[in-house]
């Protein structure tokens, strides 16, 4: 006890010596705050602030070093049980939007889905005060209101320049002045289970395109823990959704739409065994069909076309990593956020690679060579990020277009037999 007690102490010791910010000099009075501690697993210990729920969470820590954009990847259903650490330093200063305020789809305006997703928020320097129009409370209240673990004065350099050398790790959040060394092995691992399971709607519901927008196309999402601003960048361009929970046997049905997109989501693509088996066999029988995939989207693609799946050092999260398209050789900056990626030196030769990761050469998306099939590892759709790859909604509803002229298909026979109109309007939970 006593030589694990001198282990804490002293790496606590490393920690807090490189770390000014745990000594507040913060923007406003924290004072009052409770004290907190992040521990990594096997790694670092820093002592800090609590400005969140008072409550002790443990899960993968990962961190984010978007500028901006807190609001939305707390809401991305993709970092379920995760313990997200913000590099850009002063976190909260905007405040947090409405989680309920909905735009003309009927679609969440400001927050990729209602509630909090990650467990647990790591910040430099919390902001207590905040200012914008959009804000209706503090994160600090966003936190505790949610159940979120929030921790402030953690020099954040210090803990990813750990990650990014010893790769993904598990952390925990503790609060009050006691660190319990005897808790140390007491850490989740939150990929051991499926955390899509978790995330994705119970039951399909519909959302219907308004009339001014409509382009009578209807498209089948399967939902992993699709984000908000996805379902309204399809909904935008005239289309109107079903959207099914992550395992329905989508290729049974897959011939009453125009196309089918598969969503992000959270954890081990691999856990999606059933959801695998069925896209491959939509793509065996709909050859014709149009599917798009993003982020998780895109690796259960893989997984169906027989490539593989690896688990990155410690994952790409970020508003400007650059992507190279290999179609056209132009680099976009693209939003992200994932620790898993496609190995695509596992493709099968109907496969080729669409996009590559120029910072770590990554695989970033893969397109069919015969069928209208393609799939990207980052987000076009961002929320938050730039909107430099919105093109490739675009290019999905193309490939709509061409199926739906190939095929004789107009709004006369579009297909009514699936009586979307007694379904339910919203998620199913
Ligand atoms: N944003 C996502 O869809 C994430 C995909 C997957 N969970 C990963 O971490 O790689």
């Amino acid at each position: 006890m006593i030589t694990a007690f001198r282990q804490i102490a002293s790496k606590r010791c490393l920690a807090t010596a490189a770390s000014p910010a745990a000594k507040l000099p913060f923007t406003d009075n924290k004072s009052k705050l409770d004290r907190a501690t992040l521990t990594i697993k096997n790694g670092p210990v820093f002592s800090g602030y609590s400005f969140g729920a008072n409550k002790n969470v443990s899960g993968e820590a990962v961190f984010t070093t978007s500028l901006v954009g807190y609001p939305e990847s707390m809401t991305d259903p993709s970092y379920k049980g995760q313990i997200l650490c913000f590099t850009q330093p002063l976190i909260g200063n905007y405040g947090v939007p409405s989680s309920s305020v909905k735009d003309q789809f009927d679609l969440l305006k400001y927050v990729e889905s209602p509630q909090v997703q990650c467990i647990g928020i790591v910040v430099a320097d919390v902001a207590l005060e905040y200012s914008h129009w959009t804000a209706v409370e503090s994160l600090q209240q966003w936190c505790q209101r949610s159940g979120v673990a929030a921790i402030t004065g953690v020099d954040t350099r210090q803990l990813v320049t750990y990650l990014r050398e010893q790769g993904s790790s598990l952390g925990k959040i503790t609060i009050g002045e006691e660190y319990d060394a005897d808790e140390d092995a007491a850490f989740d691992d939150p990929e051991t289970v499926n955390l899509v399971h978790k995330v994705t709607t119970k039951a399909p519901f519909h959302i219907a395109c308004p009339p001014e927008h409509s382009k009578n196309i209807h498209i089948a999402v399967l939902d992993c823990g699709v984000k908000e601003n996805i379902l309204r960048c399809l909904v935008q361009r005239g289309a109107s959704l079903t959207v099914f929970p992550y395992d329905y046997p989508i290729h049974k049905i897959a011939n009453k739409f125009d196309g089918v997109f598969i969503s992000n989501g959270p954890g081990d693509p691999t856990h999606c065994s059933s959801t695998v088996q069925h896209l491959r066999q939509t793509m065996d029988t709909h050859r014709e069909l149009p599917i798009f995939g993003i982020c998780l989207g895109h690796q259960l693609l893989a997984l169906a076309s027989g490539a593989k799946t690896i688990k990155l050092k410690y994952g790409n999260r970020a508003h400007n990593i650059p992507a190279l398209d290999l179609i056209t050789g132009k680099c976009h900056i693209t939003s992200q956020n994932h620790g898993y990626a496609v190995d695509a030196t596992t493709l099968s030769p109907e496969w080729e690679p669409y996009f590559t990761n120029l910072n770590d050469l990554s695989n970033e998306g893969m397109i069919h060579k015969f069928q209208p099939v393609f799939s990207t590892q980052f987000h076009p759709e961002a929320k938050g990020g730039p909107l430099d790859t919105s093109f490739l909604f675009d290019k999905f509803f193309e490939n709509i277009e061409t199926y739906r002229s190939n095929n004789g298909l107009n709004l006369a026979n579009v297909d009514n037999s699936l009586l979307v109109d007694i379904l339910p309007k919203q998620r199913v939970y």
